[in-house]
């Protein structure tokens, strides 16, 4: 490792209006190495990335990258970053995105097949099993497509010293992260510095080098990666949760299939076998098994019924992972945003009642802990606290069905085990909760999962059979049907 560092921070702060979202940053990343940067929403890590990036300018502070301190207008030369919401233009195609951003370097003309070229090399060398085409529009892709493009895109340039990586695998299924991994540690042996910024601590502590763990707009604490564990991260964020054990609540509320049924999807046939994914009242139901195997068509059908071939109550609530398409209102504040689907329950005789409107959102804005107020504007708030309002929204709303598509996106772990257990209080109140998440091991919070494959039910898992293992086996069984 080089002696000089090739990122050194020193006491940078930087304040937006009141926030002061970086309070006094220090901190170096070497060539070669990689930096985990971990902290609650809203803790400053995606201020830190950006103003590292160049992005944005510290109010006072310095920042040296590779002997650059104040960098020209297009970012520190060599710095390149994935961003955590994504920084495609929607209503473009994959190759007139990677061509924007190489600009510099691209033949001005006839630059179509070199961008083509680019985006499809470089997507197969870090994502091998990917099938994005040069030529789709960025807004027709999923999410984890997305993802990819992103993370590639960022990759794409002649001159790239450090990589920055803001919670890259959000939307990421298993093999996609183990093959951005890999990449990662071949250009880190190729002498590139990597920060990666995620809440996803095991990732961190397999992956990096150091981890550097942030608090209130500071980093508090530097480890190296071998010498500090998950709870011993999670402490230095400041946690009152321990980390809950697997299985705990699947097995405490094991169903006994005695309550009304809410919700019934046909599905398509198994051997032979006709299927359906069911529901009852008070339930918690998985769409689980590796990510675009349905799931999401699934929680569609339901939102907008357009078939009329599903059971479900009209009072339904829908949680998007994609908060950036479809979940935030970005003209309005945190207050309106949360509270918009509770507005005909609380009024009086058609009359909003605006005290109840204010007591609700205060007891959200702090039950989620959602930092930065009911008054703040949400487009201000940091990814993860915006991700809180909206599954704040959902449950305040009046609907018995609530549809999680992967709703957790970029919440820390804290927050992660309130809504877990806000998930299971609601459920017991009759709720029933249908929930698709990426990450296997939120699956072990259902009473039932359903593992899709091929947009088809594979197998359903009670309780704690709810596992890893059983549904990885589940994904690859080998089913006739499910293999063609
Ligand atoms: N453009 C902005 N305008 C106003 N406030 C902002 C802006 N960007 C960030 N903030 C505030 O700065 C603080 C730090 O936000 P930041 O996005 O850096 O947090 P984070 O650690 O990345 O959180 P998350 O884990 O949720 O992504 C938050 O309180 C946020 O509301």
């Amino acid at each position: 490792m080089d002696s000089r560092p090739l990122v050194q921070v020193r006491q940078a702060v930087k304040t937006y209006g009141s926030t002061r979202a970086l309070s006094g940053v220090t901190l170096d990343v070497h060539s070669g190495e990689v930096v985990g940067i971990v902290g609650h929403n809203g803790a400053g890590k995606s201020t830190l990335m950006r103003v590292l990036s160049g992005l944005e300018g510290p109010d006072s502070g310095t920042i040296e990258i590779d002997g650059v301190t104040t960098p020209p207008g297009s970012g520190y030369p060599g710095v390149r970053m994935a961003y955590q919401e994504g920084s495609l233009a929607l209503e473009l195609t994959v190759k007139e995105n990677i061509f924007l951003s190489s600009a510099g370097w691209m033949p001005r003309w006839r630059w179509h097949g070199p961008a083509a070229e680019q985006a499809i090399a470089r997507l197969s060398e870090i994502f091998p099993n990917h099938s994005i085409r040069p030529a789709d529009y960025v807004d027709d892709l999923p999410l984890a497509d997305r993802q990819m493009v992103e993370i590639a895109r960022a990759t794409i340039t002649d001159d790239l010293r450090v990589l920055i990586l803001d919670e890259p695998t959000e939307s990421l299924s298993g093999g996609a992260v183990e093959h951005l991994y890999n990449y990662v540690r071949k250009v880190q042996d190729a002498g590139l510095a990597i920060i990666l910024v995620s809440h996803r601590l095991k990732e961190i502590l397999s992956v990096c080098d150091r981890v550097a763990v942030m608090k209130d707009g500071a980093v508090v604490k530097i480890y190296p990666a071998g010498d500090v564990s998950e709870q011993g991260l999670f402490d230095a964020m400041g946690g009152e949760v321990a980390v809950e054990e697997k299985n705990d609540v699947a097995e405490k509320y094991a169903f006994d299939g005695s309550r009304p049924v809410t919700v019934r999807i046909p599905m398509a046939m198994v051997d032979g076998r006709p299927t359906e994914i069911v529901a009852c009242e008070g339930e918690v139901i998985g769409l689980a098994g590796i990510a675009g195997q349905g799931q999401e068509k699934v929680l569609d059908r339901l939102w907008h019924r357009k078939r009329g071939d599903v059971e479900v109550s009209d009072k339904c609530a829908y949680v998007p992972g994609d908060r950036q398409r479809s979940g935030i209102l970005p003209i309005w504040n945190v207050a309106e945003n949360l509270s918009i689907t509770a507005l005909s329950r609380l009024a009086k005789r058609g009359i909003r009642q605006i005290d109840k409107e204010k007591l609700l959102v205060a007891e959200w804005v702090d039950l989620l802990n959602i930092r930065g107020g009911a008054e703040a504007e949400i487009t201000g708030l940091s990814g993860g606290n915006q991700q809180k309002v909206i599954v704040a929204r959902a449950f305040a709303s009046e609907a018995d069905t609530i549809l999680l598509d992967d709703p957790f996106r970029g919440v820390d772990v804290h927050t992660k085990v309130e809504l877990y257990q806000l998930i299971r209080t609601e459920a017991e109140k009759g709720r029933t909760i249908i929930w698709y998440s990426s990450e296997n091991s939120e699956m072990q919070h259902c009473d039932r999962a359903y593992v899709l494959r091929a947009g088809r039910v594979a197998g359903e898992l009670h309780g704690a059979e709810i596992t890893d293992e059983r549904m990885i086996a589940m994904s690859f069984a080998e089913s006739e049907e499910l293999t063609r």
